[in-house]
């Protein structure tokens, strides 16, 4: 059985609008506080969204700015009511049962923090022991595997408030882990950080998914985290489910190209392979000795580009490239694939 199981879940915001009136225009304008027309636009910014997600999945939900995502995630985690349509987490309704849902999930949304800002951060987790009824033994035990994981050792009695965004990601990451909870739901949690905590941040959620079984759930705009992650790839655009599967038969489904990057003896010899391509090629580009080959790959194999080249030039280097998973996203964005 699911885990997680959202049918025709919609999440329409009403939200205040405030209409001129032409006297607010005109010569009457100090009496506009009193001529206020107040009208209501609906955002709809989940629109009939359905899906299941099994226990011990890792899913990426990805789309443009604005696209619901977050609004999305929000309902999952109980956080804001969906306007109609069901939701269930383990039996659960989150709105419904927030307290007792509460205690098993963990929320890592950027914007808020569960850590106290004055405080130590060990007297953070601490408190939240306390909060979440958490066993001495266990709370030990837990902390002793995060801080090696998250490396939080160096910054256990710096206060909150001091430590930079990357130290306060894996800080907060490990407060909504502290209670082990069954499912993790993180809005963005790359953004902003350099490279190397980027990684520490992913390597420690693909650990976490792996060592405890933990479903995860989050929204990204970096593919590199989809990539790293997450085995299951939801698209979101306008508010509607766009794509819903595995990264591979994304790229299988989607990424039609494929690419060859060949290095000949010099660029005049790459040009001869410019004009007169191997069949199936269907677009190229050269820089110096470097012409790099697109092909379709349900009409031919990497393989025989690869030999064709061979068996007519001195190759010094080829690569054969993955699809642009980051391409076509873009591409996805752009049209509208329903
Ligand atoms: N509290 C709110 N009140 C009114 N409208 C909202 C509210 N929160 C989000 N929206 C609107 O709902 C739509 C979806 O927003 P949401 O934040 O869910 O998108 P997103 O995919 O997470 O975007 P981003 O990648 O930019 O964070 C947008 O049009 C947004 O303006």
């Amino acid at each position: 059985m699911s885990l997680i199981t959202v049918d025709e879940l919609t999440k329409v915001y009403k939200v205040r609008s405030r209409k001129k009136t032409p006297i607010e225009k005109g010569i009457f304008n100090s009496i506009k506080r009193f001529t206020k027309l107040r009208q209501y636009q609906n955002i709809s910014a989940v629109n009939n969204i359905s899906f299941t997600i099994d226990t011990g999945e890792t899913v990426g939900f990805l789309g443009p700015n604005g696209a619901g995502k977050s609004t999305l995630v929000k309902m999952l985690a109980g956080i804001l009511v969906p306007t109609s349509g069901s939701l269930k987490v383990n039996g659960v309704t989150p709105h419904r049962d927030r307290m007792n849902y509460a205690m098993n999930i963990g929320v890592v949304f950027g914007q808020r923090t569960t850590l106290w800002w004055d405080l130590p951060l060990s007297h953070s987790f601490d408190l939240l022991r306390v909060i979440y009824e958490i066993t001495p033994q266990d709370y030990e035990t837990t902390l002793r595997w995060l801080i090696e994981l998250l490396e939080l050792e160096p910054i256990l009695d710096r206060p909150v408030r001091q430590l930079s965004l990357g130290q306060r990601m894996r800080a907060e990451l490990a407060a909504a882990l502290l209670h082990r909870p069954q499912v993790l739901f993180l809005d963005e949690p790359t953004i902003g950080l350099d490279i190397a905590v980027k990684q520490r941040i992913r390597t420690s959620l693909r650990e976490l998914n792996r060592e405890w079984g933990v479903t995860i759930l989050l929204t990204t705009h970096d593919l590199r985290d989809i990539e790293e992650i997450c085995q299951r790839l939801i698209v979101i655009d306008k508010g509607q489910l766009m794509y819903n599967g595995s990264l591979n038969h994304f790229r299988e489904q989607f990424c039609g190209n494929r690419v060859i990057r060949v290095a000949l003896t010099d660029r005049h010899i790459a040009n001869r392979l410019v004009q007169d391509p191997p069949p199936e090629v269907t677009y190229t580009e050269q820089e110096g000795p470097w012409v790099t080959l697109y092909f379709d790959q349900a009409k031919t194999k990497a393989a025989d580009v690869a030999s064709w080249i061979m068996n007519k030039y001195i190759v010094m280097d080829l690569v054969v490239e993955e699809p642009s998973i980051e391409k076509t996203v873009t591409e996805l964005y752009r049209s509208e694939m329903k």
